[in-house]
């Protein structure tokens, strides 16, 4: 469980998120959606601890992100696939972060096999595709077993095989109980891969609701998405006729 109460961030006069208040509850993929800017990200690392709110806290499991003994063994992230040391193998970098996480070193072969990356696992990570990055930055996230999974946008830049495999193991992972938050501003995508949905536009709560009650009152999920966050952003296209 993931517990936001009334969450604050202000960047000098702009707030980037705005006394959020939500539960992301365990057993199903909660989608976190809302345009470019609206604080998605913001939010992920005041989870995390790597920025602090200017009001009200973060809480996983009921512990804020600073007092968790060992962090990885309760919450796995993957914020940014390029943050890996390009000299380094897979498996020397998952080595090296069980060794320091109090992780048995057997699990580093798990994690390796669930991503699909045993046989190269002895390249570099600076060899590796944008692809073969995500799916580094997923063993990192899944290598303490954590009860809790926050990934910020995992599919961007990935080919429809890594999103389809993206999107079936999070709903795996879901499936074993665990809590999925997951970042995007693609509502299709979340719309496949997501039970629930919390939506906010300038860093507030719009909804907090199931794809299919979204959904209901709209001729499609995009048009519902668009009808919820038009007026939250700073920007506006001209259409082409
Ligand atoms: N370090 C920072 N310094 C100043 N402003 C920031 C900083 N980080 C974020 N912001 C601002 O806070 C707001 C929310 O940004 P954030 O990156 O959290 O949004 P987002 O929903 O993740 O956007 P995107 O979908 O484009 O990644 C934006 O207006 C952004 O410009």
């Amino acid at each position: 469980m993931i517990e936001l109460r009334e969450l604050t961030k202000r960047y000098g006069d702009r707030v980037a998120v705005d006394g959020l208040s939500v539960r992301v509850k365990p057993g199903v993929v909660t989608g976190f959606l809302g345009p470019n800017g609206s604080g998605k990200s913001t939010t992920m690392r005041m989870i995390l601890g790597l920025d602090a709110p200017d009001h009200g806290e973060a809480l996983i499991g009921g512990v804020r992100y600073p007092d968790l003994s060992w962090p990885l063994k309760t919450v796995g992230a993957l914020l940014d696939a390029g943050a890996f040391h390009p000299g380094r193998s897979a498996r020397a970098h998952l080595t090296a972060l069980a060794a320091s996480n109090d992780i048995p070193g057997s699990r580093v072969e798990q994690v390796l096999r669930i991503v699909g990356l045993s046989d190269a696992a002895t390249r570099r990570a600076g060899t590796y595709s944008l692809g073969m990055r995500q799916r580094l930055g997923v063993a990192v996230a899944l290598l303490g077993d954590p009860g809790v999974l926050l990934l910020d946008e995992p599919v961007n830049g990935l080919d429809p095989e890594g999103i389809r495999w993206i999107r079936d193991l999070l709903r795996a992972l879901a499936a074993e109980g665990r809590t999925v938050f997951v970042s995007s501003h693609l509502i299709a995508e979340m719309a496949l891969t997501a039970d629930r949905l919390v939506v906010i536009g300038r860093g507030r709560l719009l909804a907090e609701t199931t794809v299919a009650e979204l959904a209901a009152g709209d001729d499609s999920l995009e048009d519902a998405f668009f009808r919820l966050t038009s007026g939250t952003t700073d920007y506006r296209g001209v259409g082409a006729s």
